[in-house]
């Protein structure tokens, strides 16, 4: 029928259309919701949400900081509303009205134009959305004492750095890489040491064209990843003698990627191959297996990677933030990857699922709080409460149980995961699965499968049931980074190599010692920062749901999006509060 967005209860939930659709987001339409006595009466639409979070900031009522947290599965649309809301914004709290044109081109552009290149080094064609954000990201838009937009600022959340060096069948690398190579010069290529007909194992599906991505070439100096895509090519094969180190197979032989890289090439081919202990003082070289030397191969790539894309969210904060003492409000604009379930789920999707469920628990909490229910004990006397109040009462409470089961304290998923990364020996599934069944067994939210031959655990989540798969999930965890590659690139001649690891965070990890730091605890010390965020501000709530696995335009096929709706039926079944 044409309609793309609907209320439901206190959330909006928004229907991708898969097609641009006329006049939908126009300025004409802007001004409308903008400038109407009562927004709220006019279809439903993500600038009533927009809106009325801006009059929310004019009015100065506590809390007048607002969250606009925009959920939902892969491909359902959350960057694209997350765009349109920015786009809101940098149009109705424009400083252009006030200001010179000078000040417009320094800010609003450049919130809105920090979109395409952090999509170029977070997103990436996956096989449920071509522009799929590997990321997580909070934008804060700063506001001054007039309400208008004077600066922004990103943080980001748990990129996918794996996908650097392992791309699933019939899916790419991140953008940047298609796009540099897309738009490099012979010139360039000479100086990446990259011919032509060159291919590169890290960049699968380059024939791909992709509908709506638009191929761009960024001017900054490539080196890095020019030299993150040729030690892609770099493969080894076993030494007769096992104590002697893996081969360098012939085709890698060429050294091109320490010359991109900007450190000697003996080193680095010998750090890829050769492990350094460290006995007291001592040092003794051990070297690697076929399948050690492709570990640390991948794990250069990923450290390299990781930490560029971390230098670009400061550079870009560092272009976009306004001074403190220029803004006094915000609207924070929350674009988190949505639940997952594949086939294979690994610590990635724990972390996923663990975030989505603290969202929910902050969405239903904040439900129940507008209700004026003061609960448990309010909630479970009074008569009057709706039999929806009470089933979202009890989803509370089996949200807060699956919370307890994987963070809570002092046993969890997240602290037996962690004891286990610490220890000084290689994880073993079986095992660690022996002992999570101990320790956790009272917890109805976690199950296990006895006739499975790999060795998992079930989680019981609010939106369905997740299988995660154990094998590895400990290393992952670990995220170890070999101390002498790190060495090693302190050392590049690469100045912009030089600087991000100059005083990294990876080396103080690993002065730590292994396992101090590890991804889970990482990303529960961010997620508790944001939480704290969402807490102190008023939230909107936005649910993108993708109307069909195909991403078809205007497809909308029941069957799937009925799956989803257990999700969001807590706000459909919980009525007004009646006296
Ligand atoms: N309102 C809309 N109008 C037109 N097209 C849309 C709209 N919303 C989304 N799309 C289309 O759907 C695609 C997927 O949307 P988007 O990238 O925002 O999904 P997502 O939820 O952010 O996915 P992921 O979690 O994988 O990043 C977009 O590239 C765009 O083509």
């Amino acid at each position: 029928m044409k309609v793309f967005y609907t209320h439901a209860g206190c959330t909006l939930v928004a229907l991708n259309p898969f097609q641009p659709i006329p006049d939908l987001y126009s300025l004409d339409v802007m001004k409308e919701y903008h400038y109407a006595h009562q927004p709220q009466e006019f279809k439903p639409h993500i600038f009533i949400v927009a809106e009325e979070a801006y009059r929310n900031v004019r009015g100065q009522l506590e809390p007048v900081n607002q969250s606009l947290v925009v959920s939902g599965e892969s491909g359902a649309g959350k960057t694209w509303t997350s765009r349109c809301l920015m786009k809101y914004y940098a149009t109705v709290a424009s400083v252009s009205v006030v200001k010179s044109q000078d000040t417009v081109e320094r800010i609003e552009r450049r919130v809105l134009d920090s979109n395409p290149v952090m999509e170029a080094f977070g997103n990436a064609c996956t096989l449920r959305n071509n522009n799929s954000s590997r990321f997580g990201k909070y934008i804060q838009l700063q506001l001054d004492r007039c309400q208008l937009l004077v600066g922004a600022s990103v943080q980001t959340y748990l990129l996918e750095k794996t996908r650097v060096a392992c791309q699933t069948a019939n899916e790419r690398n991140f953008h940047i890489f298609y796009q540099m190579m897309k738009g490099a010069t012979d010139e360039q290529r000479k100086e990446w040491k990259m011919s032509h007909d060159q291919s590169f194992v890290w960049l699968p599906n380059s024939e791909k064209t992709i509908e709506g991505w638009c191929p761009f070439f960024m001017c900054i100096k490539q080196h890095i990843l020019a030299g993150i895509l040729q030690l892609g090519n770099v493969s080894f094969s076993s030494s007769a003698d096992e104590s002697q180190p893996c081969h360098l197979d012939a085709k890698s032989k060429g050294t091109g990627y320490c010359f991109l890289l900007c450190v000697p090439a003996e080193e680095l081919q010998t750090c890829l191959r050769v492990r350094t202990l460290k006995a007291g003082k001592q040092s003794v070289l051990k070297p690697c297996s076929q399948a050690e030397c492709s570990v640390r191969r991948d794990c250069l790539a990923k450290v390299i990677y990781a930490q560029l894309f971390e230098w670009l969210v400061t550079f870009i904060n560092n272009s976009i933030c306004a001074d403190k003492s220029t803004w006094c409000n915000f609207i924070g604009v929350l674009d988190v990857y949505g639940f997952e379930c594949f086939q294979t789920n690994n610590l990635e999707q724990l972390c996923i699922n663990y975030a989505n469920e603290k969202l929910q628990q902050h969405f239903v909490a904040h439900y129940l709080r507008a209700q004026q229910i003061v609960f448990p004990a309010a909630l479970m006397s009074e008569e009057y409460v709706s039999e929806g109040l009470q089933w979202s009462f009890v989803k509370y409470q089996d949200n807060q149980s699956c919370l307890d089961l994987l963070e809570g304290s002092p046993i969890s998923v997240f602290s037996l995961l962690n004891e286990e990364s610490r220890l000084n020996r290689a994880s073993d599934a079986k095992t660690f699965r022996v002992r999570l069944e101990k320790e956790l067994c009272d917890n109805a939210n976690i199950s296990w499968d006895k006739f499975s031959k790999v060795p998992h655990f079930t989680v019981a989540h609010y939106a369905g049931k997740v299988g995660y798969q154990i094998e590895g999930m400990a290393e992952k965890n670990k995220d170890p980074v070999p101390p002498e590659l790190i060495s090693l690139l302190q050392k590049s001649n690469n100045q912009l190599l030089h600087q991000i690891f100059k005083d990294n965070e990876t080396e103080s990890q690993i002065k730590k010692g292994p396992g101090k730091t590890t991804v889970v605890s990482k990303f529960k010390n961010s997620l508790e920062t944001l939480m704290k965020i969402l807490h102190f501000t008023t939230p909107h709530y936005t649910r993108c749901i993708k109307p069909n696995p195909e991403c078809k335009p205007l497809t909308f096929k029941k069957e799937e999006v009925d799956s989803l709706l257990p999700c969001l039926i807590i706000c459909v079944l919980t009525p007004q509060r009646q006296h």
